[in-house]
Order: C-alpha cells, then sequence, then structure tokens
C-alpha cells in the first residue's frame, strides 16, 4: 500500500505553516514534504513532527537565491562551493529530522545556450551530484534528482525522463535516485505508466498534482486510479507525494484520496 505525503508548500495553506503539520495528520497523511525548511530550526519542525506523529519524507537543499529566481545550484558551473555547503545544511536538517531523502535542484541554463554551455552544466551536475551521494551515504540518506516541465519553469536544466537516467547512470551511486512526479512528466513525455515500468528501480519518491491546472489528482486528464494500480502491481509501497495546488479548501478537496484514509471531513 502507498503512503501519503502532504505537500505542505502547497496543501493546508489556509494555516500558518507550523500548523500545516497538524492539519495533515487531523486529515489522515502520515508523512509530509515540502520544498524548504531551513527557515526554522530543527527543533522546531521535530516538534511539529512529534506532536502530530507525522514523518518528515522529502525536502529540498538550499536552492541558491530563490526569491531571485534562482532554481538550485547543482549544474551551475563556478557555484560549486556553495553546492557543498548546500549538502551540508540540507544532510544536518535530514538527520535531525530522520528524513531519509533530500532533493537537489539543478538549476537554470542561460538563455540560448549554445551545446559547449550545456555540455558544462551536465559536467558540473554530475561531480555535485556525486560529491552530494557519497556525502549523504555516509549518513545512511538518498540524494533525488527530479525532471521538472520547462512549462512551469523555463529553462531548468533537467526536463526529461531520458537525461535523468542519463545522469544516474553516469553518477553511479546507488543512493542517488529518481524523483519521479508524475505531473512533469505528463506535461513533458506523457507515457506516465510505461515511464513508470521503466524507471521503477531507481524511483526513490514519487509526486503527483492533476494537470494541466496542478489541482486535485481527480481533476484533469491523468486517469490516477489506472497509475494507482499499476504501482499496486509493480509492488511500489513507499511515499507519495500530493504536490498540487487545492483548487478550493484542502481538506474538501481530499475526497480522491479516501481509498488511501484520507479524511476529506
Ligand atoms: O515539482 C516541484 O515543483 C517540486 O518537487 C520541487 O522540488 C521544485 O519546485
Ligand atoms: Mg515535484
Amino acid at each position: 500500500m502507498i503512503r501519503l505525503a502532504a505537500n505542505l508548500s502547497m496543501l493546508f495553506t489556509e494555516h500558518d505553516f507550523l500548523e500545516r503539520f497538524a492539519a495533515a495528520a487531523d486529515a489522515g497523511f502520515s508523512g509530509v514534504e515540502y520544498l524548504f525548511p531551513y527557515a526554522y530550526s530543527p527543533d522546531t519542525l521535530r516538534s511539529a513532527l512529534e506532536a502530530s506523529g507525522l514523518q518528515q519524507v522529502l525536502f529540498n537543499l538550499p536552492p541558491g537565491d530563490w526569491e531571485a529566481g534562482e532554481r538550485g545550484v547543482a549544474s551551475l558551473p563556478g557555484r560549486e562551493a556553495e553546492f557543498r555547503d548546500s549538502v551540508t545544511e540540507a544532510l544536518r536538517y535530514a538527520v535531525a529530522l530522520d528524513c531519509p531523502r533530500v532533493h537537489a535542484m539543478a538549476g537554470l541554463i542561460p538563455e540560448g545556450a549554445d551545446e559547449s554551455t550545456r555540455q558544462a552544466h551536465h559536467a558540473t551536475y554530475v561531480a555535485n551530484l556525486r560529491f552530494a551521494a557519497r556525502e549523504a551515504a555516509k549518513l545512511g540518506r538518498e540524494v533525488l534528482i527530479e525532471p521538472i516541465n520547462t512549462r512551469d519553469m523555463p529553462r531548468y536544466f533537467l526536463s526529461h525522463q531520458d537525461q535523468a537516467m542519463a545522469v544516474l547512470q553516469e553518477v553511479g551511486e546507488p543512493n542517488l535516485r529518481l524523483q519521479f512526479d508524475l505531473y512533469h512528466c505528463q506535461i513533458m513525455e506523457g507515457d506516465l505508466v510505461r515511464h513508470l515500468e521503466c524507471q521503477f528501480e531507481h524511483i526513490g519518491h514519487i509526486q503527483i498534482a492533476g494537470v494541466p491546472e496542478r489541482h486535485e489528482p481527480d481533476v484533469g486528464e491523468v486517469h490516477y486510479p489506472a497509475v494507482f494500480e499499476r504501482l499496486k502491481e509493480l509492488g511500489y509501497v513507499d511515499w507519495v507525494g500530493c504536490e498540487y495546488r487545492p483548487a478550493g479548501n484542502t481538506r474538501a478537496g481530499l475526497a480522491w484520496g479516501r481509498p488511501f484514509g484520507l479524511r476529506p471531513e
């Protein structure tokens, strides 16, 4: 049986951030993920997890200057020292929050990047990810990479599943795994079930949302019951992150999750 994690960067935004933990637990979630923990101390977040009985299942490395539009630094030539510091900081939180995996965002390529610029990003990405995976392995953690659609995030360096598979293979560290976000894959490539099958052994985390509006998974063009059925047949028993923007009230929109124990009311 899959386990559902509430993405607290998107769900329960009716509440202040620290109150979202209790709201998620009350609605039947057993885990949480969110973009970044760094605005709070590990102690504060650990208290919120303990009080609500939730597991922390994922968060991202520091992404560079998010407010200025940066979306990770893992593939950015010249930012290697910052990347290494971000690995150290993320792993400090991962240990404190007992979180088994962290996501390293790739970053953006320059407008009109030519082939040699792309190759420089690729080489930096591979070297940085190898470093991150080896550091994470010392602490028993995984590092994830996630192809993101270039409509929502133009110029994001990692946008296709094949590209992610090639990077995983080249880095060659067993704890570097795929964050398979079905929303992004549907927008860029479709063919969700075949992608899941082909990449199954490399998947470290799954995220879902309706397409194209990124609302609840029962709104839009993806028939998630079929996807969940195939995941069950494949033997997926790990976390699925609910990373969508509720069309209305978060709790009222949870009817799709009743088979997994979510409580809309
Ligand atoms: O899909 C997403 O947007 C997230 O999983 C993420 O980490 C980057 O925004
Ligand atoms: Mg995602």
